[in-house]
């Protein structure tokens, strides 16, 4: 039975035929268990997706067409159908999900189904030296509430200095204290030590304590705080310090952009929500330049349908800015090189950050009970009584492992402002080898026979991991597509650590001294905790421990937390990198806004996820101004139950 268990959940495939893409016979003996745990979740859950396939009919006309469900166009269908006498269409190239994808323990499994649209960055000098095929795997959600139904659930709002900077850069209304309003109105909170004015309740979207806690993680935010990192509601007053994470859960499950924004409306007579219809054109008229629908594919068939008012471009940090270039608005030259007719010269996809990590900081304890334990926790039986009628234990923790996040301003940061961190340290109760390389390794792309020297060793002795998260890169890369064929990859270059002063990389460095100094702390020394001192492959030359034996691991298996940003920059007029205007209007075309996390014009010191809500509800209301209808504030539908 050994690790396996892991694809216990990856054969969620067997829910829906074809969903998982690499499907193995040894998975056969969990099937049965799957196929038990998803009659159950049927049964005790109020209701499911069960979208209704109601067609589509070419040329319909709609006043809003939203392109893409994930938090950003979950919120923009939601808060536009909320007037009743807007049409509002929503396309979404993905499938429903799943009820499996509610488990937020199988959520590392998700990225192996066609929930995700499976993207890897070219190869590039300079990082993932040692990744498999020497590059990036870039996983982005394919499914109906896009990255809310395969990510980790972690949720972070960001740095008040974040919004205020975006501010500052020429974008008014956009500041901490413009945008604290709409982070709010989303939110149904469940946390139990939370700054009280920060948070609210009643909105759709629910955010919770993960509702377990591993001996290790309390004994590391013990060891931080011993360290001088004060705990905090890094969602509240303070960023900086450590806590228990916060997750968007309800009940100890997934609470996705889909349940969250649209189950609860998708019976709205003026809403309409397709799935599997691909956009493959947002359609622009090239004399006025005012975009009035989009071409989609369905059922093997192209369609159209029209805008009377307004194309929102939701497709994410990737696909927003393809679908742009591919509809004419993009660099002059790059358009012209593939035959794309121009309508508008804009610096799409020009500039691309990311929050680059390194999964190379192991840490040894001398007590394996205080780490998690897959294989003892996957077979017991009150695991799963927990999670279906509790809503409590194991199969709540994001991702497999119980999390903690500590914001750090390490000393090889040059920022003026001493609150502004430039590290999250994401601990991880368990390591790449909990589930003996199955998924985790296959995640952060570590090459087996790496596996086999670095972690192999510690199988089933306490290993723990911390993720080092560079929050504020330096290094920035680019999108190019590949063709004018709507259906090939663009490619995407990471440029990681590339920037000319190294800081990035001397950044990453001092991150791991930090850690080396917080495991030192009494809570942690007392499991004898220790840097694993085993020489990455590929950098045996360097003396461990030194600043250039940190470079090398780095740079060898670097990886990332997917949060693409500023692919179509939000910018006032005279910024020359700025794709749309401060209320996410694509400069020089009318008719069409871009409203996800490809606008946001800086990194932010968050996971994305909750700044890609924030920009939704931010949208609709800029939407619904504009149109003369914006609502009362405070007005807000409760999500039912
Ligand atoms: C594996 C993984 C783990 C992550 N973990 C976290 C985390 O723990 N916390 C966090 O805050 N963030 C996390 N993120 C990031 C987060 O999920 C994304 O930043 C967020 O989902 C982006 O939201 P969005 O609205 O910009 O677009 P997306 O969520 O990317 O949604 C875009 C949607 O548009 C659809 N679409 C794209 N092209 C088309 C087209 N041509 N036609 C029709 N539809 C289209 C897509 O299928 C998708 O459903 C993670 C991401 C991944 C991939």
């Amino acid at each position: 039975m050994d690790s396996k268990i892991v694809y216990l959940f990856a054969v969620a495939s067997l829910v829906k035929p074809g969903l998982f893409q690499n499907n193995s016979e040894t998975l056969d003996i969990y099937k049965t268990a799957v196929e038990n745990l998803h009659r159950h979740m049927r049964l005790t859950a109020n209701y499911y997706t069960d979208y209704p396939d109601n067609g589509q009919e070419t040329n319909a006309t709609y006043d809003f067409i939203v392109i893409g469900s994930g938090p950003s166009g979950s919120v923009m269908a939601n808060r536009l159908s909320e007037i009743p006498r807007w049409k509002v269409l929503l396309l979404e190239a993905g499938d429903e999900p799943s009820v499996i994808t509610e488990i937020p323990f199988v959520s590392g499994a998700l990225q192996f189904t066609n929930y995700n649209w499976g993207y890897k960055a070219e190869k590039q000098e300079g990082f993932c030296r040692g990744c498999s095929g020497g590059s990036l795997k870039w996983p982005h959600g394919k499914v109906l509430g896009g990255g809310t139904n395969i990510n980790y659930m972690i949720q972070v709002r960001g740095n008040r200095i974040d919004y205020d900077r975006w501010a500052a850069m020429g974008n008014p209304g956009w500041s901490f204290d413009d945008v604290l309003p709409y982070f709010l109105k989303s939110e149904d909170a469940h946390i139990e030590k939370q700054d009280e004015e920060y948070h609210r309740r009643g909105g759709y979207l629910s955010v919770s304590d993960v509702p377990v806690r591993t001996e290790s993680v309390r004994a590391f935010v013990e060891a931080a705080q011993e360290a001088g990192h004060p705990y905090v509601d890094y969602n509240g007053k303070s960023q900086l310090g450590v806590s228990y994470v916060q997750g968007t859960l309800r009940n100890g499950r997934r609470c996705s952009a889909e349940k969250a924004f649209l189950r609860p409306v998708r019976s709205r007579k003026n809403l309409r929500i397709l799935t599997k219809a691909r956009v493959v054109q947002i359609l622009i008229n090239p004399d006025t330049k005012e975009a009035y629908g989009v071409r989609y594919t369905r059922n093997k068939k192209y369609h159209t349908a029209i805008a009377r008012k307004e194309v929102i471009l939701s497709a994410g940090g990737l696909n927003s800015p393809q679908l742009l270039m591919l509809s004419g608005v993009g660099p002059r030259d790059h358009l012209e090189e593939l035959g794309i007719p121009v309508v508008k010269d804009l610096p799409v996809g020009q500039k691309m950050y990311d929050h680059a990590t390194f999964s190379g900081v192991l840490i040894q304890v001398n007590d394996s009970s205080i780490v998690f334990n897959q294989e003892q926790e996957t077979l017991n039986p009150q695991t799963y009584i927990d999670f279906l009628v509790n809503g409590k234990g194991t199969f709540t923790s994001l991702g497999k492992y119980t999390k903690a996040l500590t914001y750090i301003k390490t000393n090889a940061s040059t920022d003026p402002d001493p609150s502004y961190p430039d590290i999250e340290l994401i601990y991880v109760g368990g390591s790449l080898n909990t589930d003996k390389g199955l998924i985790y390794r296959r995640i952060f792309n570590v090459p087996q026979d790496m596996y086999d020297v670095i972690w192999k060793p510690f199988e089933n002795k306490g290993l723990i991991q911390i993720f080092p998260m560079l929050v504020h890169p330096r290094s920035y890369g680019y999108i190019r597509l590949k063709s004018k064929n709507p259906f090939h990859w663009p490619r995407f270059y990471a440029n990681f650590l590339s920037d000319p002063e190294n800081h990035d990389v001397k950044t990453f460095v001092a991150a791991v001294r930090e850690i080396e100094r917080i495991i030192q702390s009494p809570s942690m020394r007392k499991y004898g905790a220790a840097l694993v001192r085993t020489q990455i492959p590929g950098c045996e030359q360097y003396d461990f421990g030194t600043d250039a034996y940190w470079e090398c691991a780095v740079r060898t298996i670097t990886g990332t937390f997917y949060h693409q940003v500023a692919t179509c920059k939000m910018g006032p007029p005279e910024d020359p990198e700025a794709v749309v205007d401060p209320k996410l209007r694509v400069y020089g075309v009318k008719n069409l806004r871009v409203v996800d996390t490809s606008v946001i014009p800086l990194p932010v010191t968050a996971h994305t996820t909750e700044p890609a809500y924030m920009v939704g509800e931010k949208a609709s209301d800029l939407v619904k101004e504009f149109w003369g209808k914006k609502r009362p504030s405070g007005r807000d539908e409760r999500r039912p139950g």
